[in-house]
């Protein structure tokens, strides 16, 4: 007997299997039709004995497979389902996690010169999980086992709950595409584009329409038009001509004289820059209220028919909706099949905003026009999906955008915010029931419980004075005189300045012009876990999810705490051991629970001779929780259990169960 799941399985594999064969076969296109099905209907025929057929046939077997769903069906991932929470396993005491990075970032895949996307991509998998139990794949697994360097650390049988990592980033088989060819639906990908703008740094303040640009009327000397003056002065997008031949004119010059032109380009530069962010960001905000208010109109037409079919209940509702729609079109100034065609697509926004709220239609972007238009996948579940993550879309819209709300006001909506502080002082729930103060998740086993939300580690002066024990002297003992450290993984020039810097190992975290909130969530995680951290977006393998930050101290015992060492800049070739203890204050690296089969690993990677500890995807899928190993010298000698569900799970037991 095949199980219900394994036949659902089975079923969704073979309409995907056969969807493709008939798409890549045939100009056919499943998109192309509002409700595909696939009708599969098998004969029983008498063959004659030269191996023809004798006309007699008889239908055995008729079935008819739906693909809508395989239109829209999602990647099949260990996504993180909206589930009741069941009873929870107390945590450590302000838990704390000990880790140990590794030395080498991976390479992201396309920043490294002379490596493609794939290339790394190919290697064989050394952390597949049947191989978990072998001492051999551990080693092979890397996550947070002992970096080499750490060698030399105390081997402290009972110095359990210290988190630990390799050195070299485990290599991964290439994850086959499972028949997703269809995939990610485009709910996936609204949904997807909504986390990336309200994580990105598109400003959705509405003093962006109101004040960036000033209309000026009058004429202007060409056109006799009106024309557009930034605020900062200066019609600023004048014909890069003018930029050419500056710079043809200063080339004319005698050659010192050419220097002065460098300074006037630069400055010309800078002001196109601002402008075109001006405008960029008006208009992205006005892209937003577009959409609101037109989800807001079809409210209106709405009510205005039922309004009419209500107070005159003899006559068909239709009546009032075709007087309406004419009304609109003399309003509008458009024919009917243009304002129809147009409406289609407002009711779907209205749709999503019943859904999603104001929020999922504020930050949706460009792809929701698309996603209306088509309506693939645009059934219940998806907008139960919607629904279900409505909250925490606004707690990351509340506390990154605060000012968005105020685009609300235009509909006589409250621009008051629901969600104040900072976006991981919230507990998201995925059931879609309202997040939790992330104090309150910890007030069971610690009622004092606070936590300070860090962007950089602070060094505990009690323990280190004035040094930073995460310094260390270049290995080159000869100091170089251009002074900009180089990187020891990458070999190239680092510097805080971009336009200096070189290295771009991690690029979105160290040597940017701007950095953007990583796109993760604190949520309460549906196997007992407690709190746990969310991928909102997908992380590709090799790219930074995040600094681990904390009170960078020593001593701790029995709390858990990140372990790392770095050679002492006292005397080279010995080391220092240090800790980051997050049990107070810290980033969202503090919620990552182990899995015997994690997405992500910590990695030492040294900054302006400064080493830090980054947390790496393995690859992680958006949806997903982001797990770490915590490693054996974590889960040594712990009284607890892992609940990570994996079938590889090396920790089931507590260790004093075991015994
Ligand atoms: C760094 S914290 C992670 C966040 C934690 N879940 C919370 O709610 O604060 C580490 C603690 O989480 C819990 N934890 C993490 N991974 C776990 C797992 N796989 N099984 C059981 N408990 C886990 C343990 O209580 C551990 O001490």
């Amino acid at each position: 007997m095949v199980s219900s799941d394994k036949a659902a399985d089975a079923h969704t594999e073979l309409s995907q299997y056969i969807a493709r064969i008939l798409l890549e076969r045939s100009n056919w296109s499943l998109e192309s039709l509002d409700h595909p099905v696939l009708r599969i209907e098998a004969h029983l025929e008498e063959e004659s004995s030269q191996g023809e057929r004798t006309g007699q046939s008889r239908p055995v077997f008729s079935h008819v497979v739906d693909l809508s769903a395989t239109k829209t069906s999602e990647p099949r991932t260990r996504q993180i389902k909206a589930a009741p929470v069941p009873p929870r396993a107390a945590p450590d005491r302000a838990a704390a996690c000990p880790i140990e990075p590794e030395d080498r970032p991976e390479e992201p895949r396309n920043t490294i010169p002379g490596k493609s996307v794939t290339e790394g991509a190919d290697d064989a998998e050394e952390e597949n999980c049947s191989e978990a139990a072998s001492e051999s794949h551990h080693k092979g697994t890397g996550g947070l086992r002992l970096a080499r360097s750490d060698s030399n650390l105390v081997e402290d049988t009972d110095s359990q709950r210290q988190i630990h990592s390799g050195d070299k980033f485990p290599k991964r088989r290439k994850v086959k595409p499972e028949g997703h060819f269809l995939q990610p639906s485009t709910l996936d990908k609204l949904i997807g584009g909504i986390w990336e703008q309200i994580h990105g740094t598109v400003s959705l303040d509405p003093q962006n329409l109101v004040q960036q640009l000033q209309l000026r009327g009058g004429d202007d000397n060409n056109t006799g038009g009106t024309t557009i003056e930034s605020p900062i002065g200066g019609f600023l997008m004048a014909p890069p001509v003018g930029t050419t031949q500056l710079i043809a004119d200063e080339a004319a010059k005698p050659r010192d004289d050419t220097r002065t032109a460098i300074p006037e380009m630069s400055d010309a530069f800078s002001r196109s820059n601002v402008f075109c962010r001006q405008v960029t960001q008006a208009s992205r905000a006005c892209r937003s209220l577009e959409v609101i208010v037109q989800a807001r109109w079809v409210e209106y037409f709405d009510a205005y028919v039922d309004g009419w079919a209500r107070a005159n209940a003899g006559v068909p509702r239709s009546r009032y909706n075709k007087a309406a729609l004419m009304g609109a079109c003399a309003d509008f100034g458009w024919s009917e099949k243009e304002l129809r065609n147009k409406m289609y697509v407002w009711r779907g926004y209205k749709e999503i905003k019943d859904a999603g709220g104001w929020v999922a239609l504020v930050f949706a972007g460009m792809g929701i026009y698309r996603f209306c238009k088509y309506r693939i996948g645009f059934d219940k579940e998806s907008m139960q999906r919607l629904r279900n993550l409505r909250p925490a879309m606004e707690v990351a819209a509340d506390t990154l955008h605060p000012q968005w709300r105020q685009l609300l006001t235009v509909l006589g909506e409250s621009s008051e915010k629901l969600y104040h502080g900072h976006q991981h002082d919230w507990v998201v729930q995925l059931d879609g029931t309202n997040p939790i103060p992330l104090r309150n998740t910890y007030l069971q086993w610690d009622p004092q419980f606070s936590y300070r939300q860090l962007d950089e580690s602070i060094v505990d002066e009690a323990t280190w004075g004035c040094d930073d024990p995460r310094w260390s002297m270049p290995a080159s003992d000869v100091v170089r005189a251009s002074a900009l450290p180089l990187c020891e993984t990458c070999e190239k020039e680092q510097s805080d300045d971009p336009k200096l810097n070189n290295c771009y190992c991690f690029p979105t975290l160290f040597g940017c012009a701007v950095t953007s909130p990583s796109p993760v969530l604190v949520f309460r995680t549906p196997d007992g876990k407690n709190n746990g951290l969310l991928a909102l977006c997908a992380f590709e393998r090799g790219a930074p999810i995040g600094e681990f930050v904390g009170l960078v101290t020593k001593g701790f015992r029995e709390v858990d705490v990140m372990e790392s060492t770095t050679s002492s800049s006292g005397s080279p070739g010995s080391s220092v051991s240090y800790q980051i203890w997050q049990g107070r204050q810290g980033n969202f690296t503090r919620f990552v629970n182990h899995s015997c089969k994690a997405n992500s690993q910590y990695q030492r990677f040294t900054w302006l001779h400064t080493q830090r500890i980054i947390l790496v995807s393995k690859g992680i899928d958006a949806g997903t929780e982001i797990t770490v190993d915590y490693s054996d010298k974590y889960w040594k000698g712990l009284n607890k259990a892992c609940l990570c569900g994996e079938s590889c799970c090396r920790y089931r037991k507590a260790d004093s169960d075991k015994r």
